[in-house]
């Protein structure tokens, strides 16, 4: 069976609509003569914006109507930031395609300083991220981090209306939203870690649609799906979730993959990482083997506290 539309669900923010935009220029191109529709969703994670994510539930409440929509009829595929979405998916949906993976690192932006190190003494620096605030204080312990949630383009407002000297936010979105000269500097591996399966768009559809599935798979960049499959892994190995400081950044060479981790603790600035390398078959063992080396360290003590 050949299928005539595709309908696409995704949350409203101006970075989703860009990724859903981009995935049916994508479809298109794959698949000529194929009708491809936006279905724009408002999801609780976009509603509100005075609590922090760990408080409300975690990621899955940028996912939850989007999927209902699927199981409803009214989409036939979601398209999420990677990052976004719970190691552990609902039943019934799966990842049918990740695409190749944008600029994994953050940027650090500011209106009056270059990077973190021209910062003054006790600087106010934006970020609700945990990963985020705890790598911040490991390079400088005087920072005041202030927490700051919203889509990109309230982030950005809220920087420039002096509510900080400095925000950190993803190259990847800044890039995606044609915000490029708003990156004063890259924060990047390997001495800062992004989210595990940053940088990746992520198609999600459900398992018991073939047709669906088979006209998705073929987006999917085989090297991104390596990468990310391990970084997601040691995550959820460390019972990961958004409300942890969790890093990762997994490599795919000739050689194989290479997988740095990071757990780290908000107050003290305390970091553990840990790398090790597996080959391209091996992408599951080597999130479980780095997670493991990292709870050998003591990580579980940060996780619980
Ligand atoms: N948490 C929001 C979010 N989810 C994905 C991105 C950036 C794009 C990406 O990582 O693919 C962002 C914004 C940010 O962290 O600055």
């Amino acid at each position: 069976m050949t299928i005539s539309t595709l309908r696409i669900a995704t949350r409203k923010s101006a970075l989703a609509l860009w990724q859903a935009e981009h995935v049916a220029d994508l479809l298109c191109k794959a698949h000529p003569g194929l009708r491809v529709e936006l279905v724009p969703l408002s999801t609780r994670g976009d509603e509100i914006l005075d609590k922090s994510l760990a408080t409300i539930g975690g990621k899955g409440l940028f996912l939850k109507e989007l999927e209902v929509a699927m199981l409803e009829g009214h989409a036939d595929l979601a398209v999420h930031s990677l990052k976004d979405v719970p190691s552990e998916l609902e039943p019934g949906f799966t990842l049918p395609a990740i695409l190749p993976r944008a600029d994994a690192a953050d940027a650090f932006v500011s209106n009056d300083y270059s990077d973190l190190t021209a910062l003054p003494l006790g600087a106010r620096v934006g970020t609700s991220s945990l990963r985020r605030q705890a790598q911040l204080r490991a390079v400088r312990p005087d920072l005041e981090l202030l927490d700051l949630r919203g889509n990109v383009g309230t982030r950005l407002q809220k920087l420039d209306a002096g509510h900080y000297e400095a925000i950190v936010l993803a190259c990847a979105g800044l890039e995606r939203l044609g915000l490029h000269s708003r990156i004063r500097s890259r924060l990047s591996a390997p001495t800062w870690l992004p989210a595990p399966g940053q940088a990746a768009i992520a198609i999600e559809a459900r398992t018991d649609q073939p047709f669906v599935l088979e006209a998705l798979a073929v987006l999917d960049d085989a090297e991104t799906r390596l990468a990310i499959t391990a970084e997601r892994v040691m995550n959820q190995a460390l019972g990961g979730s958004c409300t942890v400081p969790v890093g990762a950044w997994c490599t795919v060479t000739e050689h194989g993959l290479h997988l740095r981790g990071m757990v780290g603790d908000v107050s003290s600035g305390r970091l553990l990482v840990t790398e090790a390398a597996a080959s391209s078959n091996d992408a599951v063992a080597l999130g479980n083997a780095v997670a493991q080396a990292l709870l050998a360290q003591g990580a579980a003590a940060l996780l619980h506290s």
